[in-house]
């Protein structure tokens, strides 16, 4: 019964990919054969951090206070940039496949400082329950699971979490988003933390404001250390 379930749904996808052929999330030529949400031409030329940016500023973003062990960041930020351009796909066009697939690019590449870095705990950076509802995912959360498939690391979710839904980031002024996080998310079950390695995990980072909040809550409940990955950051 499953088998039959099954082939219907892959022939009823097979009709949908041909009469609405999938075309790139970035520049909208029809996907080829193997292709999916991104075409190869725009996943080569997706503009990163280290080829195009100093990771170094991404430290200068972070407070002393935080002084995360390790910060990584694959992809730059621009307004109008293929990359928020897929962002955007993953937030508000229901394409969180796409965000699986760079984070497992992203660290085949950096697999072996990942692994060096010895991180014991993975903690996406949580979305409200009621923005969880409607988003159907945290795109922090599918980040997450492709770090994961590449080096396997648990993803812990039950610590941090977001307890207002008052404010979001991307609308705001600079100023304002440090406000806005203050407040926002708290953290349980302390005794997860105590001397951990925590990796903190989010989509994209543009002042700095929701990594902070939430990489101090974690130091300041016992957290040995706090590490930072982001799918992207933004340029200065
Ligand atoms: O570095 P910052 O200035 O703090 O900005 C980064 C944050 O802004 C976005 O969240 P936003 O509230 O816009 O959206 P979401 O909750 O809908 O994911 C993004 O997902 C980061 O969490
Ligand atoms: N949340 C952010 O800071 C994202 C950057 C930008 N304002 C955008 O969404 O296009």
């Amino acid at each position: 019964m499953k088998k039959i379930f099954k082939s219907i749904a892959n022939s009823a996808n097979c009709l949908a990919d041909v009469l609405f052929p999938p075309h790139c999330l970035v520049c909208d030529s029809g996907l080829v054969l193997g292709e999916t949400d991104v075409c190869s031409t725009c996943l080569s030329t997706l503009p990163t951090v280290n080829d195009d940016y100093s990771p170094d500023s991404l430290y200068l973003r972070l407070s002393i206070e935080l002084r995360p062990s390790f910060v990584w960041a694959y992809l730059l930020f621009d307004s109008k940039n293929k990359t928020q351009k897929i962002l955007h796909a993953i937030k508000y066009g229901d394409a969180p496949d796409i965000a699986v697939r760079l984070a497992m690019i992203w660290t085949d590449r950096i697999r072996e400082s990942l692994v060096e870095a010895d991180v014991d705990l993975i903690m996406p950076i949580p979305l409200h329950k009621s923005k969880l509802r409607k988003r159907g995912y945290n795109q922090a959360t599918k980040i997450a699971e492709g770090i994961q498939k590449i080096v396997p690391i648990p993803i812990e979710e039950s610590v941090l979490i977001r307890k207002r839904n008052l404010f979001i980031q991307a609308k705001s002024k600079r100023a304002k988003r440090f406000e806005n996080v203050k407040q926002v998310y708290a953290i349980q079950h302390i005794e997860k933390v105590a001397g951990k390695h925590i990796l903190l995990v989010d989509d994209v980072l543009t002042t700095g404001a929701t990594l902070e909040a939430c990489g101090l809550l974690l130091k300041n409940a016992g957290a040995a250390k706090v590490s930072v990955a982001l799918l992207a950051m933004v340029a200065d």
